[in-house]
């Protein structure tokens, strides 16, 4: 399969159905309270509003002709009441509406972030961070206010839309029909422009989407590109992405604009209507100029409600455009996972065994074919081969990071994609090729995988691989703050931090990826020590493109060819001399 790359717009694999808007509407749900109780307050809020112009009406009518002072003050004081009440209510509501919008992106990010734990290593093998985190932060908050403050107001609108039309078919039928007559033409416009709107404001979270992969690798990737001087091609790079957002922005925003310009047209067409029909048409033995006067004041009331509603319904697509998304990462299968009736794996010696194994990242593409090997519990095993090979793989299927496509791989004589991944994963060291360090001091990155492992036993874990010497050294010690690319350290001093995070765990099976590659000579020489006492009882498959670290191993596989080439220990293999005699004759030339 093509990789997703920063300039490659994603595909909806799932068109949009209601089934998805449904799905939001879990989310909207859970604040069902807050949402009535916003609700309440705004319908109180506007129809205290409404009595304003009643009191107004009665002062001009009843309360100046009578010259009544008192009252007059007291109707003065009665309408700056209403006027305060309305404000504190409409303040309370805001707030209210406001927390409730917060909730819902908590709740929708924590889904996310959540699910995005438990998706396999192929979803992030396939695509770009950059595409995942603009999903976690500015979709979710994109849509959040449809969510809550957009699903209130429709209803409002509605309900006012219903008031306004009750009142005007009161007032007469005929003139309200002409009123009317202008919505079979908006709808049209609506209908016209519906797929084409949602196509625009897809094609804006796609390029969007692009911009913030390519953000993101330019970051990640900021030493090569200086070291290269590659800064004015990635400028270059970077506004064509940020010029065709651009370009669909102002696509989508047309869409967006076209429908106040009908509605604002049709509400003037009306209100003219009106005065034609009204004055010409029906005359003053049907209409009083009052009653034309009063329809075409409940025309321009009737279309803003409706305005209002095409402006929420604009708001709907293009947050729809971004809950696409949202659902599809939470609706992104997790492959590897608990069968149904997983058991948790008992506590393992270490036998390890590998069934006729086959394995493809991208189907027809094998990496691995009918592989099979038993290794014994204490046994350690070193992976040797060319680049590529696929001794990485290798040890990502014994961690089940990836599903074998054929055959099985057993621990302990049970098949690790029966047993639970926590129970499998949580009895093995894995150390992969990149030292990662999370944000945070020296001690949390070494406690990482034993949160509860006391200061002495971190402490232990560092002697034991030789980074405590180095970690003392720093003004901090282990409470040296160091960031996600561990810039304060080097690669060697990144590797000796992580090799004693996995030792720390005190796994049965110990997987190191060119765990070595980065230590000097020396330090390696100490490490091995270390490594030799921790590696005793327990299974270890290391694998190492310097021979010299793992002649040691009681067993070498030599992979290549989709298998294992050659097996035995590394005197065997010398006195083969086959694959690994050429390379190991070659690295001994080189040094
Ligand atoms: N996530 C992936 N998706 C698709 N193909 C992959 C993926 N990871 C590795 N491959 C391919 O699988 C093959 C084996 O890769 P693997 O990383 O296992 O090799 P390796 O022997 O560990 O190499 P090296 O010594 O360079 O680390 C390579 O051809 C590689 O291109």
């Amino acid at each position: 399969m093509a990789r997703n790359r920063f300039d490659v717009d994603e595909d909806l694999e799932s068109p949009f159905d209601l089934a998805h808007f449904r799905r939001a509407m879990v989310y909207i749900r859970k604040q069902k309270k807050p949402m009535i109780l916003a609700f309440t307050l705004s319908a109180l809020s506007a129809a205290i509003g409404l009595s304003a112009p009643l009191i107004l009406q009665h002062v001009v009518d009843v309360t100046i002709p009578e010259k009544a002072h008192g009252a007059l003050i007291g109707w003065s004081a009665l309408t700056l009441v209403t006027i305060v009440v309305s404000v504190i209510l409409a303040t309370i509501r805001s707030r209210i509406m406001t927390r409730v919008g917060q909730d819902i992106i908590f709740e929708i990010r924590s889904d996310l972030f959540r699910h995005l734990q438990d998706l396999p290593f192929k979803y992030y093998d396939d695509r770009p961070q950059g595409k995942i985190l603009i999903r976690v932060v500015n979709y979710v908050n994109s849509v959040s206010d449809v969510l809550s403050n957009g699903i209130i107001n429709f209803i409002l609108e509605i309900v006012n839309l219903i008031f306004i039309a009750a009142f005007m078919f009161a007032v007469n039928v005929k003139l309200s029909l002409i009123i009317l007559a202008g919505l079979p033409v908006f709808l049209a416009v609506m209908l016209l422009i519906k797929t084409r709107q949602r196509r625009a404001w897809q094609a804006v979270s796609n390029k969007s989407s692009n911009l913030n992969a390519y953000l993101q690798e330019s970051i990640s990737g900021i030493r090569v590109t200086q070291i290269f001087t590659r800064e004015e091609h990635n400028e270059g790079i970077f506004t064509r992405l940020a010029a065709s957002f651009r370009t669909v922005w102002m696509r989508a925003l047309r869409y967006n604009l076209l429908i106040p310009f009908t509605v604002d047209n049709l509400s003037t067409l009306v209100t003219a209507a009106i005065f034609l029909v009204g004055l010409l048409a029906l005359g003053p033995a049907e209409v009083s100029f009052g009653v034309i006067l009063a329809m075409s004041s409940y025309a321009a009331r009737f279309w803003q409600p409706i305005l209002n509603l095409s402006n929420l319904y604009n708001s709907f697509i293009n947050a729809v455009a971004y809950l696409e998304r949202i659902f599809e990462t939470l609706d992104e299968p997790v492959t590897v996972t608990d069968v149904p009736d997983a058991k948790a794996l008992p506590p393992v010696r270490g036998d390890v065994a590998f069934d006729n194994v086959t394995f493809a990242y991208d189907p027809g593409l094998n990496i691995l074919e009918n592989l099979s090997f038993n290794v014994k519990a204490g046994e350690s095993v070193a992976l040797v081969g060319p680049t590529g090979a696929g001794k990485t793989t290798v040890v990502n299927l014994i961690s089940r990071f990836y599903n074998v496509t054929e055959g099985a791989i057993r621990i302990d004589g049970h098949d690790i994609s029966l047993v639970t991944l926590r129970s499998l994963r949580s009895q093995m060291g894995i150390m992969l090729q990149d030292s990662f360090i999370f944000s945070g001091t020296i001690l949390d990155n070494i406690r990482y995988g034993k949160l509860d492992a006391t200061e002495e036993e971190v402490v232990a874990a560092a002697k034991a691989v030789c980074a405590d010497e180095f970690i003392r050294e720093f003004e901090h010690g282990y409470l040296t703050e160091v960031n996600e690319r561990g810039s304060k350290l080097s690669q060697g001093q990144r590797q000796l931090i992580s090799f004693a995070r996995t030792l720390l765990a005190d796994p049965r099976i110990l997987i190191l990826d060119e765990a070595t590659s980065s230590i000097d000579a020396r330090t390696e020489r100490l490490v091995q020590q270390g490594l030799n006492e921790l590696l005793k009882g327990r299974t270890s498959f290391i694998i190492a493109h310097r021979l010299s670290t793992v002649k040691n191993c009681d067993r070498i596989m030599y992979v290549s060819d989709k298998g294992i080439a050659e097996s035995g220990s590394h005197d065997e293999l010398l006195a083969k001399r086959g694959l690994y005699h050429r390379l190991y004759t070659a690295q001994k030339m080189e040094a």
